[in-house]
């Protein structure tokens, strides 16, 4: 049996459950589930909290979790010593940035000058490692959260947090300084050298098929056989463009996945070039 590891709280907590669901595992009814059994796949959901979720995993208790990678991070000794969960594959969601800000009318505005300062985070490990790896001296202060009002009731003279949209910094009177300390999303982990199971593996492309699914769509459009090479060039596809031929003599059509992101600019391209009929359709599930 598959044990897996899934956020119960928090903004990871409801896509991770969307994406396993897509992938066709049975989820959660109710909030208050710990865990739920889908026999269909032999897998056991445990609902945890995501700061615990690598610590599960490392401890070999759960066979693979779904966390953030800043929390992975945080939660993963440094000393070597004893099993590690590691990053497995990156999921697309619950992007954020861990970095530093300060009252914006403070006198600090760039990294150096938060040595010897305070500074308020809710990720103690991460933050040390940042200023261990530049050698900056500064007092870290722990808290639980709702670490952008660290600063105006003086506990701080800095934040390192996490930041999506910076709406929650500007509304605590903060501005962003620096590089971020680390991009993050929500990940798949696994234990350092575990090896490799079939669930496993059917879980792996079972989530890849889902990102597959969201980030590419179908793309099919009607070409004059003398433009096929160009028109193809703007369309590779993944392995290569479906061509068949078309009922009226020196038409083919053609059939090719393209990011989406890409697909009005692809399109414009192709109408210029003298495609025709060209639509696009979203892709539901896959297996590349
Ligand atoms: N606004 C956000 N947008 C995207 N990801 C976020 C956001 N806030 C937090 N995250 C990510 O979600 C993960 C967990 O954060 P979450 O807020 O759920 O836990 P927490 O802060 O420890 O717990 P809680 O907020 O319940 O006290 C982290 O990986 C973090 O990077
Ligand atoms: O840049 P933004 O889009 O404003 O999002 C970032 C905020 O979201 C998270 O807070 P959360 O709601 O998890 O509260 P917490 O600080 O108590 O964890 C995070 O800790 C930031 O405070
Ligand atoms: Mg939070």
């Amino acid at each position: 049996m598959l044990r897996v590891a899934v956020p119960n709280k928090g903004v990871l907590s409801e896509p991770a459950q969307t994406m396993l669901a897509e992938s066709g595992y049975r989820q959660r009814r109710s909030l208050k589930d710990l865990a739920v059994y889908d026999p269909e796949n032999d897998t056991e959901f445990f609902y945890l909290r995501p700061r615990d979720i690598a610590i599960y995993v490392a401890a070999g208790t759960l066979d693979v979790g779904i966390t953030g990678r800043d929390m992975l991070l945080e939660t993963t000794p440094t000393d070597g010593a004893g099993a590690v969960a590691a990053e497995v594959m990156p999921l697309g969601f619950g992007r954020s940035s861990f970095r530093f800000a300060s009252p914006a009318d403070s006198a600090i505005d760039e990294v150096a000058e938060l040595e010897g300062k305070r500074i308020a985070t809710a990720y103690p490990g991460l933050l040390q490692r940042f200023l261990d790896s530049t050698g900056m001296k500064a007092e870290v202060v722990k808290l639980d959260g709702a670490v952008e009002t660290a600063c105006r009731l003086g506990v701080a003279d800095a934040v390192c947090d996490v930041v999506e949209t910076g709406t929650t910094l500007r509304a605590a009177g903060l501005r962003i300084i620096g590089e971020p300390v680390l991009a993050s999303e929500a990940v798949l982990v696994r234990r350092e050298g575990a090896e490799e199971i079939p669930a496993v593996a059917q879980l792996r492309r079972r989530l890849q098929g889902v990102l597959v699914a969201r980030r590419y769509v179908m793309l099919d459009y009607d070409c004059p056989n003398d433009l096929l090479a160009r028109a193809t060039a703007i369309t590779p596809g993944l392995e290569g463009p479906t061509v068949s031929p078309l009922h009226t003599p020196g038409w083919s059509a053609v059939r090719a996945m393209v990011g989406k992101d890409d697909t009005n600019r692809v399109m414009d391209d192709l109408y210029e070039l003298g495609a025709r009929a060209i639509l696009v359709t979203s892709i539901a599930a896959s297996r590349i």
